[in-house]
């Protein structure tokens, strides 16, 4: 089985567009567990623009799944997450002002300072996932960090197979097959959705965990906005 983690940064950032609690992020992520998901997961930026840092430590105490937070370990990321101490911490590389996360580690370059921050978060019992591209040499230098797992940044397959192209899962099954050989974990996460996630879960090996959130979020809009429409039409009778 695969478990499903719910992104909820989008909610955050509705949120925030309006200065209030519309929507609740906390019963958010309280319902998507009672919904079943078996776990929630933020990347809280620098900036704050979605997940603030406070909303981290809120949820601590609202998410009874897997917690994972994702982020730059920058010190006061490291700082969040000794605090909140989750279930897992994944490290990715993000530029301060990225729209969105666009890349792996390279874990070969930065092995040494991977491994200081890889084992700072294994004394705190706090279980380590590095998000990379499905390049083998990147698999290794990961297994050399001591982290726990892999998170596979699965943006290039999404928009491949959107085109059609079926061929751009084979480096992400070489990449799963690689380090599950080398006692890795395999999470994965970046634009997965509905329309991707049974062909990509059918070919990646022992897949532990997937985080999920903008399409999640979009497809829930459009899948519910047709009741909703509808509740407000009833009422307006
Ligand atoms: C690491 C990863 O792929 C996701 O965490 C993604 O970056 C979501 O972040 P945003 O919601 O800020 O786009
Ligand atoms: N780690 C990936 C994640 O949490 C969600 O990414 P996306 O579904 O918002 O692209």
């Amino acid at each position: 089985m695969t478990k499903l983690s719910v992104n909820i940064n989008k909610i955050a950032t509705l949120r925030n567009s309006r200065g209030g609690n519309v929507p609740d992020l906390l019963k958010v992520a309280a319902d998507v567990q009672r919904f079943g998901a078996q776990g929630i997961t933020i990347h809280p930026r620098p900036d704050e623009r979605h997940i603030r840092y406070q909303d981290a430590r809120d949820l601590k105490s609202v998410v009874y799944t897997e917690y994972n937070i994702e982020g730059n370990p920058m010190d006061n990321f490291i700082d969040l997450v000794l605090e909140c101490k989750p279930t897992q911490v994944t490290l990715v590389p993000d530029a301060v002002n990225a729209l969105t996360s666009n890349a792996g580690w390279d874990t070969v370059k930065n092995e040494s300072y991977l491994k200081e921050v890889v084992s700072e978060f294994h004394k705190n019992h706090i279980r380590v996932s590095v998000f990379v591209d499905p390049v083998l040499e990147m698999i290794e230098g990961a297994k050399k960090t001591g982290a726990d797992r892999i998170e596979l940044y699965t943006e290039m397959f999404a928009h491949e197979y959107g085109l059609g192209n079926e061929k751009a899962i084979v480096p992400y099954t070489n990449a799963a097959v690689l380090a599950n050989e080398l006692g890795l974990g395999v999470n994965a996460g970046h634009d997965l959705s509905l329309q991707n996630i049974t062909f990509f879960k059918k070919n990646i090996p022992d897949l532990l965990e997937v985080s999920i959130g903008h399409a999640l979020i979009a497809e829930s809009i459009y899948l519910g906005i047709e009741n909703v429409v509808n509740m407000y039409l009833n009422k307006l009778k």
